[in-house]
């Protein structure tokens, strides 16, 4: 496998997912890399797999090649795991990552520190034509600050500070950020599951 067509249109994921595959030699493309306009895919599920099922499949389906599907949230157990796999939505179907972290932030007002503990999650799905999809999930634990803080990264990354960390997601590089992500830990077992499956080549 030496390129892969990533189902998403969104920046933050497009740019992680080429770092990481990238130190092993595979190229990572993205629908906003391909020429014709891909309608919107609806994301009728109510857990990340199920979505990301449905976002790498329906891109195999129309260029049957192997296909990458993301779905991923940001899970706040003070809120019952919202926004979970609402997060892109979470403050309206605009997708506004600003508008997204300050309706955390405002629903875990008065919340204290100890119990502001939340998670990143990232369900992976590989879709190949003529085979089984596999589904492949990685978390990042820690816990939601009190204002946004920090340049890098996308989403919610700004409120939220990494188990044991003082600096916000947005305040790591993107290298760092890439050793430790939900994002990071999927990929890792996407690879060590195709590599046991003699599926890498
Ligand atoms: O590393 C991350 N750092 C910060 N925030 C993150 C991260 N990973 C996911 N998130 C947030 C962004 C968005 O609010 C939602 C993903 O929603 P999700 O539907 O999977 O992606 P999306 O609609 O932006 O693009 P697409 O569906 O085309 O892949 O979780
Ligand atoms: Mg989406």
């Amino acid at each position: 496998m030496k390129q892969i067509l990533l189902a998403t249109k969104n920046k933050g994921k497009a740019k992680e997912f080429k770092e990481i595959f990238g130190q092993i030699g595979i190229e990572v493309l993205s629908l906003l890399d391909m020429e014709e306009t891909i309608p919107e895919i609806e994301e009728t599920g109510t857990t990340f797999e199920e979505n990301a099922v449905i976002k790498a499949e329906t891109i195999a389906e129309r260029f049957q090649i192997p296909v990458l599907g993301d779905d991923s949230g940001l899970e706040v157990d003070a809120l019952n795991g919202e926004p979970g796999v609402y997060s892109a939505r979470y403050a309206g179907l605009e997708k506004n990552d600003q508008k997204n972290l300050e309706k955390v932030l405002e629903e875990l007002k008065g919340v204290k520190t100890d119990n502001r503990t939340a998670r990143f999650v990232c369900v992976l799905a590989l879709a190949r034509p003529g085979s089984q999809t596999i589904t492949k999930r990685g978390t990042c634990e820690g816990c939601i600050g009190e204002e946004p803080i920090g340049e890098h990264g996308f989403g919610y990354d700004p409120i939220f500070y990494p188990e044991g960390s003082h600096r916000s997601l947005a305040q790591y590089s993107p290298e760092e950020k890439n050793q430790i992500s939900h994002r990071r830990h999927a990929i890792d077992q996407m690879i060590s599951w195709l590599k046991q499956n003699d599926a890498m080549e």
